[in-house]
C-alpha cells in the first residue's frame, strides 16, 4: 500500500469532524479561540471628540485666554467656550463644544486663569485631538468571523460594548500513552523500563491551545486494555494514542480501535518521522494514533493534531505555518518520505542539527523550526532556498 502524502492526510484528517458547537463565552474565557461570527461595535470609540494630551482647550485663533473650567475624563460633559475663553483638560477628557485646539501644558504660561502661549510655533487647529469615532464607529465590523482572539482582539471587542463573544466550545482530548515499558514521568524508573514523556509532550504541546486535557495515564500492550482504554474515552472530541502504532507484535492500537468499534480511516503517512500515523472515528471522537517515539509524536502532533484541534475551534486556516529560509549548512539527498528535520535557525539560515532520529529527543530540544525536505529532494548547499516550519518558542 503506497504511503499517504502529508496534504491529503491532513485534508482527510479535518474532514473527520466539523468545528465543535458555538457558544458565547466570557471575554477571557475567548483567549486563544476563534470567533464564530463577526463582531460589531454597539459603541463610538472615542465617545466624544476628546484631548489626547494634558494641557488646555481652546480656539488657536485666539489669546491670550480665560481658563473658565476644567474637563476630565470621567467628570461632566464640558459646557461649550465663549470667547476668549479656556478650558484646563486632561488626557482622556470631552472637550468643550467650540474649543478647536490643545495645547499642551508644557507650552502654556498661566497667571491665575490667564493663560497664554509660551512658544512661538504655530498652534495647529485639531492637534492632540481624538475625534468622535475615529478608531471606529456604532455598527462598524471590528472582527470578522474567524479571528483568533487574543490580547488585542479582546481589547477591542471590550472596548467595542462586548462582554461576551461567539466561539466554538473547546474540545475535550484524552491522551493515552501505550507501552509496557512506560512508567509515569518523575515515578522512579527500574531497569527496563523508562519514564513516558509523550503525554507531557502533548500536553505541553496543547497548552497553547483552549481544550480540556484528560491524561488516562499509561495503557500496557494488552489487546482488552487498550480495547477498554478507548472506551474510556468515548466522551471525548479527540482521542490521541501514543505508541504501538507500527507494526511489531506488541503494537495492537490498531486492533484495540477495531475491537473497541472504531473506524479506522488511514494508517501510515509518506513522511520521516511519523510514518505509522493512524487516523479513524469512534462515535462522535475523531481517534489519532501517534508513534511512540517522542521526535515522531512531537513532528506528527505538529502536523496534525494541532491543526485537527484548531480546527474544531473553527480556525479557518488550521495546519501550521511556513516559511522560507536560506540553508546555512548543506544536507544530504531526501529519502522516499517527506523529512521534517530537526533544525535551528542561526544569523546564517537554518542549521539542521545533527542528530535525527526519530528518539533524539536531545536535539528536538534544541530547535526551532523543522526543515522540510519532500521526499527525493536532492542535496542542498548552503545558501539554497528552502521551507521551515517555525516551531513556537
Ligand atoms: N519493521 C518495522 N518496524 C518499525 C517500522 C516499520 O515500518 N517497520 N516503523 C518504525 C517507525 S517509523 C516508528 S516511528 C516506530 C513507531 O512505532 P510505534 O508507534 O509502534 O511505537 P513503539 O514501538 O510503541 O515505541 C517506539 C519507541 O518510543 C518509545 N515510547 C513509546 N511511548 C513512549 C512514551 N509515552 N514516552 C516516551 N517514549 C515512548 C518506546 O519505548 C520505543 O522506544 O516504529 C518503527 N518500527
Ligand atoms: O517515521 Mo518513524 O516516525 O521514523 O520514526
Amino acid at each position: 500500500m503506497p504511503l499517504m502524502p502529508v496534504a491529503e492526510a491532513q485534508t482527510r484528517l479535518l474532514a473527520l469532524a466539523n468545528p465543535l458547537p458555538v457558544e458565547d463565552a466570557a471575554l477571557l474565557a475567548c483567549t486563544g479561540r476563534w470567533l464564530s461570527a463577526d463582531v460589531h461595535a454597539t459603541r463610538d470609540q472615542p465617545w466624544a471628540d476628546l484631548s489626547a494630551m494634558d494641557g488646555y482647550a481652546l480656539r488657536a485663533g485666539e489669546g491670550p485666554w480665560d481658563v473658565v473650567q476644567e474637563s476630565t475624563a470621567g467628570g461632566p460633559v464640558p459646557r461649550p467656550l465663549g470667547p476668549g475663553e479656556a478650558a484646563r483638560i486632561f488626557t482622556g477628557a470631552p472637550l468643550p463644544a467650540g474649543a478647536d485646539s490643545i495645547l499642551m501644558q508644557e507650552n502654556a504660561e498661566r497667571n491665575g486663569d490667564r493663560l497664554s502661549r509660551a512658544t512661538a510655533d504655530a498652534l495647529e487647529p485639531g492637534v492632540h485631538i481624538r475625534r468622535l469615532g475615529s478608531d471606529f464607529a456604532t455598527g462598524d465590523r471590528l472582527l470578522p468571523a474567524g479571528t483568533r482572539l487574543q490580547a488585542p482582539q479582546l481589547a477591542l471587542a471590550a472596548l467595542g460594548g462586548h462582554a461576551m463573544l461567539p466561539v466554538r466550545r473547546c474540545p475535550r482530548i484524552a491522551i493515552i500513552s501505550t507501552g509496557n515499558e512506560l512508567v509515569p514521568a518523575g515515578a522512579p524508573v527500574p531497569p527496563g523500563t523508562l519514564p513516558s514523556s509523550n503525554a507531557v509532550l502533548l500536553s505541553a504541546m496543547l497548552a497553547a491551545l483552549p481544550c480540556d486535557i484528560e491524561d488516562q495515564g499509561i495503557v500496557p500492550d494488552d489487546l482488552s486494555a487498550m480495547t477498554h482504554a478507548f472506551a474510556t474515552a468515548g466522551q471525548a472530541d479527540i482521542i490521541v494514542t501514543t505508541g504501538g502504532a507500527s507494526v511489531g507484535d506488541h503494537d495492537l492500537v490498531r486492533p484495540a480501535f477495531a475491537a473497541a468499534g472504531g473506524q479506522l480511516d488511514f494508517w501510515k503517512i509518506r513522511m520521516r518521522p511519523g510514518k505509522p500515523l493512524i487516523a479513524g472515528t469512534r462515535g462522535a471522537s475523531v481517534f489519532l494514533g501517534l508513534p511512540g517515539n517522542p521526535v515522531s509524536a512531537f513532528v506528527t502532533a505538529h502536523l496534525f493534531l494541532l491543526p485537527l484541534v484548531r480546527h474544531l475551534l473553527g480556525s479557518p486556516a488550521p495546519l501550521p505555518s511556513t516559511a522560507r529560509a536560506v540553508l546555512a549548512a548543506g544536507i544530504g539527498p531526501a529519502g522516499e518520505r517527506d523529512e521534517y528535520l530537526r533544525a535551528r535557525m542561526t544569523v546564517d539560515g537554518a542549521m539542521a542539527l545533527n542528530a535525527q532520529d526519530s528518539a533524539a529527543t536531545h536535539a528536538l530540544a534544541q530547535a526551532d523550526c523543522l526543515i522540510l525536505r519532500p521526499a527525493g529532494s536532492p542535496a542542498a548547499r548552503p545558501g539554497e532556498n528552502i521551507t521551515i516550519l517555525p516551531l513556537p518558542a
